[in-house]
């Protein structure tokens, strides 16, 4: 396990993320790394504060969007550390959604062999689920995330208010993963979420908490995925070949949406979920406005071709983590993982 990290959840934290930051040493270097849409909102404010605490900022960008989670990326962030003079004492600070995250994470994991860096999320996703854990990674061409290293951060510090800012679908987006924390180990979360989206105003930094902790209890038990922490991945071995196929143009969150209806159908034809299960997560899905069918046209080969290099594969075979019914509080036992389906039953359910 690495080092142990601290989460704070707060509104208004980013205002003050010089002094919390300020913990892990003074007079350091951070690359700051941001996105086109996170640089323009939030990142001059913070290198003001960053710079009167002491920090010597080097802005580095990147281009927004799942398509740009890339080694290519990874590669022109190397040379933005190289050329802004990051040492083996500088830090690396992930200012933005999970695309921001999981990159900057990567890129931090192998400078100089591994330099620290702490996580900023400024989106829903990345506040419950992303920014936590320490997955960090890439895309390739041939699949979602098939390239990274476990590299926790050094401090996540969310900001609630950053959410104000954000685009509805993403904020949707980021509703899934807080729909799957409940299924894996909340009901109350479930419960908000039925509520729809009006339901949720003046409720986010609850939220946020409240999800997080579902994940933190996940990898506090398993940090480095030899077993529970696969629950996790409810939604995703579908949800990332639906990802692809759509050359990215369904968001992370909707395609997971999708899987973990899907999933969940599977899991009752195998009598491991109750009958009803996928109507239920399906009717919380829809009521905050996300898909939950297939869309036409996406290439069934091209579902093949992600599913077929899905990263819990063991000897050629996919494994599924499936529910059997919502989680109780307190109890990580609603989601079964290692399930074993053969794809064509998989490609039958997912294409009919
Ligand atoms: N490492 C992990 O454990 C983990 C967990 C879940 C998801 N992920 C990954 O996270 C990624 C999805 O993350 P995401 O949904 O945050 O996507 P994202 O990072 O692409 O952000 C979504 C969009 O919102 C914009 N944005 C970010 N913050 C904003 C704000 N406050 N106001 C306005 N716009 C803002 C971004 O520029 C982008 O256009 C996927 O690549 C997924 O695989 C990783
Ligand atoms: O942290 C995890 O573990 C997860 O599975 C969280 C997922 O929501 C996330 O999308 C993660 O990036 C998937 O990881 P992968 O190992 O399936 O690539
Ligand atoms: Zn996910």
């Amino acid at each position: 396990m690495g080092k142990p990290y601290r989460m704070i959840v707060q509104t208004g934290i980013l205002e003050s993320a010089a002094d919390y930051l300020s913990e892990l040493g003074r007079n350091r270097t951070t690359g700051l790394v941001c996105d086109d849409h996170t640089a323009a909102l939030y990142a001059d404010g913070l290198t003001k504060r960053l710079t009167a605490a002491g920090w010597h900022v080097r802005r580095c960008v990147i281009p927004a969007g799942e398509a740009h989670k890339t080694l290519q990326t990874t590669a022109d962030l190397w040379a933005q550390f190289v050329e802004g003079g990051l040492d083996r004492s500088s830090l690396v600070a992930a200012l933005g959604g999970g695309v921001v995250g999981d990159v900057s994470g990567f890129a931090a994991a192998a400078f100089l062999r591994g330099i620290d860096w702490v996580n900023l999320p400024t989106t829903l996703l990345a506040m419950v689920d992303a920014s936590i854990g320490g997955k960090t990674g890439v895309d390739l061409p041939q699949g979602k995330n098939l390239v990274g290293a476990f590299h926790p951060p050094r401090m996540v510090l969310a900001d609630p208010a950053a959410l104000s800012t954000l685009p509805i679908g993403e904020l949707r987006s980021g509703l899934a993963e807080v729909v799957k924390h409940g299924v894996i180990g909340d009901p109350a979360l479930l419960e908000a979420c039925a509520e729809g989206l009006d339901g949720l105003a003046g409720r986010w930094e609850w939220l946020v908490r409240r999800a997080a902790a579902v994940k933190v209890r996940v990898i506090e038990a398993d940090p480095f995925e030899q077993g529970l922490r696969e629950v996790l991945n409810f939604g995703h071995t579908i949800g990332h070949a639906l990802e692809k196929a759509s050359r990215y143009q369904i968001r992370h969150g909707e395609a997971v949406a999708i899987g973990m209806v899907v999933e969940t159908r599977l899991a009752e034809k195998l009598g491991i979920a109750r009958q009803g299960l996928s109507g239920q997560i399906k009717a919380i899905l829809t009521r905050l406005g996300l898909p939950v069918e297939v869309p036409l046209g996406l290439d069934t080969e091209e579902i093949r071709a992600g599913l077929a290099v899905d990263k819990k594969r063991r000897a050629g075979q996919l494994r599924f983590s499936l529910p059997s019914g919502t989680g109780q509080a307190g109890d990580l036992q609603s989601v079964q993982a290692g399930v074993v389906i053969p794809i064509e039953e998989v490609l039958q359910e997912v294409c009919g």
